[in-house]
């Protein structure tokens, strides 16, 4: 099923801009979007109903719908089912969600959404993980892709936090697990993206360096530190 979702070594864009972002809204993260789309992204990874919309209207891509909710040191990445089912009602073709073993707000189990998100939205699910131990925790969940979003975010044990990405988790959950790896989170540079399907990804998705360029900006203003 997932090899579906997006081709063998697919560039899938993530269009988000959180509230402290002049470019919040799905005015402009569509128009990301339709940027990514013209330069070959395979497919877009979107947050909540609105952006999702806005972007669905206007591109013939794969989107990878999240629902961010909730604070930011718990389950916040699409952490129930009406948060899966508000995106894939405005146009998501897959959810992603937070994947790890942490308790989740209502206390309901990874597999127990899972199971509801394959039977009753019929989208495949792709589970945000930060180790390899919640890629296999994830995948026995009926996650159909596993990606290392949240490596570096959760302060789990071995959890890299650098610059980059982290691509030793890529390369570790590629050799153990028997679906698609994405791998997300940090991804700058061309040399980056190579490596990671080198070191086993299926799907590479770039976020920050290609959509916030608040962020971008703010990262060479600090290289003169
Ligand atoms: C940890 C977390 O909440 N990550 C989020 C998940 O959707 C986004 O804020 C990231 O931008 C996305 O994963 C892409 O990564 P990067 O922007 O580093 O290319």
């Amino acid at each position: 099923m997932s090899d579906a979702v997006f081709p063998y070594r697919s560039v899938v864009v993530s269009c988000q801009a959180g509230m402290d972002n002049p470019l919040h809204g799905p005015g402009p993260m569509a128009l990301m979007a339709q940027a990514a789309a013209a330069g070959g992204a395979a497919g877009i990874r979107a947050d909540g109903p609105a952006d999702v919309a806005a972007i669905s209207a206007v591109v013939d891509l794969p989107i990878l719908g999240i629902n961010k909710t909730g604070e930011r040191d718990g389950v916040y990445i699409t952490p129930t089912f009406e948060s899966a089912a508000a995106v894939v009602r405005a146009g998501a073709t897959v959810v992603a969600l937070d994947g790890t073993a942490r308790p989740r707000p209502g206390g309901g189990s990874l597999a127990g959404l899972v199971a509801r998100i394959h039977d009753e939205l019929g989208v495949p699910v792709m589970a945000d993980v930060d180790s390899t131990d919640a890629g296999r925790f994830a995948r026995a969940a009926g996650a159909d892709l596993v990606g290392t979003t949240l490596s570096g975010y959760t302060g789990a044990p071995g959890s890299a936090a650098g610059d980059g990405p982290d691509l030793a988790l890529v390369k570790a959950l590629a050799a153990e697990l028997d679906c698609p790896i994405v791998a997300e989170g940090r991804f700058w540079t061309r040399e980056e993206v190579l490596a990671g399907f080198e070191a086993g990804a299926h799907t590479v998705v770039v976020g920050t360096a290609i959509t916030n360029p608040m962020a971008i900006t703010r990262r060479l203003v600090e290289a003169l530190r």
